[in-house]
């Protein structure tokens, strides 16, 4: 696996960060250093997903990058038979989704969509997966995305939804921000790189509380919602949409 350096050198230091090709290269080395119980999250998803797919309906990965849950669904799937689109709006990480995903069985099961996904026209969804990217969109454009998610699931379909989440209480959020910072340097980041990337993403990934998470689903019309992984801000949501028929 190639290993992470982008934060190594200076010139990275002023640039915003962005999915370009050298994050992409280096980008799962960076996802299991920098996300904390990324794999339990990536398995907890497959599991639900497989529950509440249903046939002849959609599965979409929305900010799927370069496919770790379509790649881990596809294995995990076996003879299910299913339908993905996967959406992301870096061509590096999507060229190198269709490379991994060219010598797989059952590739035709997944679509890869270049597009922003603020734009995408969503249908037909019993399974919806935002793993970690709706805090990468704009703020003013997540409410609209969030209320077009929950109006193209079936009923009785859900919404994945994995994001960093902030306290408005500053003792606690300090205390996460300083856990996370250990749990970067166990994994082999200098002080250095972590300041940098923590500069790099500022106004880039820009986090919400847990409350506003949840004022948003309620608003857009899902009536339960259930935290199943938290590591302290790292926060992963079912939001289901109400079956009337059989009252799941
Ligand atoms: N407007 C947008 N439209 C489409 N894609 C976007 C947009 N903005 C950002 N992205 C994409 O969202 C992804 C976010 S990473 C997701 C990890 C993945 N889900 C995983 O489970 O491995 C999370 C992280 O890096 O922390 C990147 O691939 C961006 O290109
Ligand atoms: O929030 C952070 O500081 C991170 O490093 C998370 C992360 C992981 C992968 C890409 C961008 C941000």
């Amino acid at each position: 696996m190639p290993v992470d350096k982008i934060f190594t050198s200076d010139e990275a230091n002023s640039a915003p960060f962005s999915f370009n090709a050298s994050v992409a290269a280096v980008f799962d080395d960076m996802l299991y250093r920098s996300v904390p119980l990324y794999s339990e999250t990536l398995g907890l998803q497959m599991t639900l997903a497989k529950r509440f797919y249903r046939p002849g309906t959609r599965m979409y990965d929305l900010g799927c990058s370069h496919g770790n849950f379509g790649i881990g669904f596809l294995e995990a799937a076996g003879d299910m038979d299913f339908s993905m689109i996967a959406l992301d709006n870096s061509e590096p990480m999507l060229e190198i989704y269709k490379k991994r995903l060219s010598v797989r069985k059952g590739r035709e099961r997944i679509r890869l969509c270049c597009e922003d996904i603020c734009e995408s026209r969503l249908e037909n969804a019993s399974v919806v997966v935002m793993n970690l990217t709706l805090q990468f969109l704009p703020l003013p454009m997540r409410k609209g995305l969030v209320c077009r998610i929950y109006d193209a699931l079936v009923p009785g379909g859900i919404l994945l939804l994995t994001e960093k989440v902030v306290h408005e209480n500053t003792f606690l959020t300090d205390m996460q921000q300083e856990l996370y910072y250990e749990f970067k340097a166990a994994n082999g980041y200098s002080s250095l790189e972590i300041s940098r990337k923590r500069e790099a993403l500022e106004n880039v990934l820009v986090p919400e509380t847990m409350e506003a998470h949840q004022k948003r689903l309620a608003m857009a019309g899902f009536r339960k919602v259930e935290i199943y992984l938290k590591w302290f801000h790292f926060t992963s949501f079912l939001a289901v949409k109400e079956d009337k028929v059989c009252g799941v």
